[in-house]
């Protein structure tokens, strides 16, 4: 999920001095959990991991995961804090979450790079993704003072109003390839609608949603609004079988989707999943080529690849395949690899050893089934010795890929991007929907009939024509199919954070059968 659009410029005025001029430096030694409006040290002899920084391979820190005492104090916090913040008018929480908004615009070149630290991505991204973050809490804001609900006349002057309320305590569960990105896109339409969150990272990336939540305690929310329990699969679980849960909403794969449903389901706990997905990009013949080929760069090599919206099938039509694999190599071969601190990076590292073999071993996997390797889809190894121990490896194109080859078929979620080609418009859409996820789609075409044509039959949350991966925050994003259940950002999440409360009011007499 490419959060936000490239054309957006920063602002004229940027706070925040670059702490770290190059990896290798970052010194953790706070604690990582937050509740009830500080960071909070885990007794000793509860489970802790190793934190690894990307580029380096070095060990940055150990986290420490929050255990059953632990949820429960963070989920009490949240409850003390939802009691007043639901109280408050949207005029209020609006102007807390834009002080927030505030405070990240000025802290946003210090929480980019602790993003870079510990998730690998390219300095330049990780900035984008701040600004994603800023802009979906600025947009919430504003929508919190517009929540309103329904008034129906009814017979003899009697009628009803609806109230559109808070759930409670949400909790978000993030992934590790957007870690304060996400955190943001949970939390702010939950807390416009008056509710609390206990947010869990992913446990390879927990740095950078503690720091939300100095935010939003910094920008005056009352302790226990938003806070931040680190661990692993049974945190998770202990956060989503809690009583006092009133929703989960979930950002990662999609077995664990299928279990964080199964537990809501036994409290019958509304979910919203952003899963994966294995997303096909359509390129016509009549396309702008340049723009196509850009296009499918920006659909495959973003975050290293670590991408769920991601265009991994791209189908081209035959007439124009060699001139547009010919331009997509030399541009995937002309990607700066190395340092993710460094301005002129364009790609850094994967985020793990292990999702790193996982991925190199998908490119071994497709020569062995017939796909033809036309570029990179190697181990990297930077000059600078202090990047030696890091995760790199060379973004890779795969020619003369097929339907039912498993590069094709599964979600890889790195640099590697399956060129398939096509004939017919027919014969595209059919293929393009043979997937059981329906994240994302795309089309290049010139043809603007075409283009809406083929957006109506794609099954798809997300559809781009003429680009892709461009998600702003006034428009929901999610997916169809596997790829989950709900929407993110859009005026519609306000939806998914809240519940009506219809009440009927007599202003006659009691007609009673009886
Ligand atoms: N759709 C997307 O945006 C993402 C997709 N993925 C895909 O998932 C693969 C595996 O990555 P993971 O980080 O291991 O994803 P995951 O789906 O296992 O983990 C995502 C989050 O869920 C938590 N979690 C795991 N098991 C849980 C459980 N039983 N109960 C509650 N919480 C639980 C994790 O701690 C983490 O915070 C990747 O290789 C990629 O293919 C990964 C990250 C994001």
């Amino acid at each position: 999920m490419l959060a936000f659009a490239l054309r957006w410029r920063p602002p004229a005025q940027v706070y925040g001095v670059a702490r770290f001029a190059s990896s290798g430096s970052a010194d953790v030694r706070e604690p990582l959990n937050f509740w009830a409006g500080t960071r909070r040290k885990i007794p000793p002899g509860s489970d802790s991991e190793p934190v690894y920084e990307p580029s380096t391979g070095r060990v940055l820190c150990h986290v420490e995961a929050a255990g059953a005492e632990e949820v429960e104090q963070a989920v009490q916090a949240a409850r003390s804090a939802y009691a007043l913040w639901s109280k408050m008018s949207g005029m209020e929480r609006s102007r807390i979450m834009r002080q927030a908004a505030l405070d990240i615009e000025r802290r946003r070149e210090d929480i980019a790079e602790m993003e870079v630290v510990n998730n690998g991505k390219s300095i330049t991204e990780a900035r984008l993704d701040v600004d994603s973050a800023r802009l979906c809490i600025e947009y919430y804001a504003g929508l919190a003072t517009t929540l309103a609900g329904q008034h129906v006349q009814l017979e003899g002057g009697s009628f009803a109003y609806t109230r559109r309320e808070p759930l409670g305590v949400c909790v978000g569960i993030g992934a590790w390839n957007y870690p304060f990105q996400i955190a943001a896109w949970k939390s702010a339409p939950a807390l416009a609608c008056g509710n609390s969150m206990v947010f869990k990272p992913s446990p390879v990336t927990p740095m950078t949603a503690v720091l939300l939540a100095e935010v939003y305690a910094r920008a005056g929310a009352p302790p226990g609004l938003f806070n931040v329990v680190q661990g692993g699969q049974e945190t998770g679980s202990l956060l989503c079988h809690h009583p006092d849960v009133a929703k989960v909403s979930f950002t990662g794969s999609v077995p664990t989707g299928k279990k964080i449903m199964e537990m809501a389901s036994r409290g019958v706990k509304p979910v919203t999943l952003e899963l994966g997905g294995k997303s096909p990009l359509l390129v016509f013949e009549d396309s702008e080529l340049e723009n196509a080929v850009k296009g499918a760069l920006m659909a495959n090599f973003l975050s290293q690849g670590q991408v769920c919206s991601n265009g991994t099938r791209v189908f081209v039509q035959k007439r124009i395949l060699p001139e547009f694999l010919k331009e997509v190599v030399k541009r995937t071969q002309a990607i700066e690899i190395g340092d993710p601190l460094h301005d002129n990076t364009r790609m850094g590292a994967l985020v793990s050893q292990p999702h790193l073999n996982k991925v190199l071993g998908f490119v071994e996997q497709a020569k062995k089934e017939g796909a033809t390797l036309l570029c990179g889809g190697e181990r990297f190894t930077p000059s600078d010795p202090k990047l030696q121990g890091g995760y790199y490896m060379t973004p890779c194109v795969l020619g003369d890929c097929t339907d039912d080859m498993t590069c094709v078929r599964e979600e890889i979620f790195g640099p590697i991007m399956s060129v398939l080609s096509f004939d017919t418009e027919e014969e595209v859409l059919r293929r393009a929907n043979d997937s059981i996820l329906g994240l994302a789609a795309g089309v290049f075409t010139r043809d603007v009939k075409r283009a809406h044509r083929i957006v109506e039959q794609l099954k798809a949350g997300s559809c781009f024509i003429n680009n892709y991966n461009i998600t702003p925050v006034e428009v929901p994003f999610g997916g169809f199919k596997m790829s989950g259940i709900g929407r993110e950002n859009g005026q519609v999440t306000i939806e998914h954070y809240t519940q009506l409360k219809t009440v009927y009011v007599e202003m006659g007499d009691v007609d009673s059968l009886f």
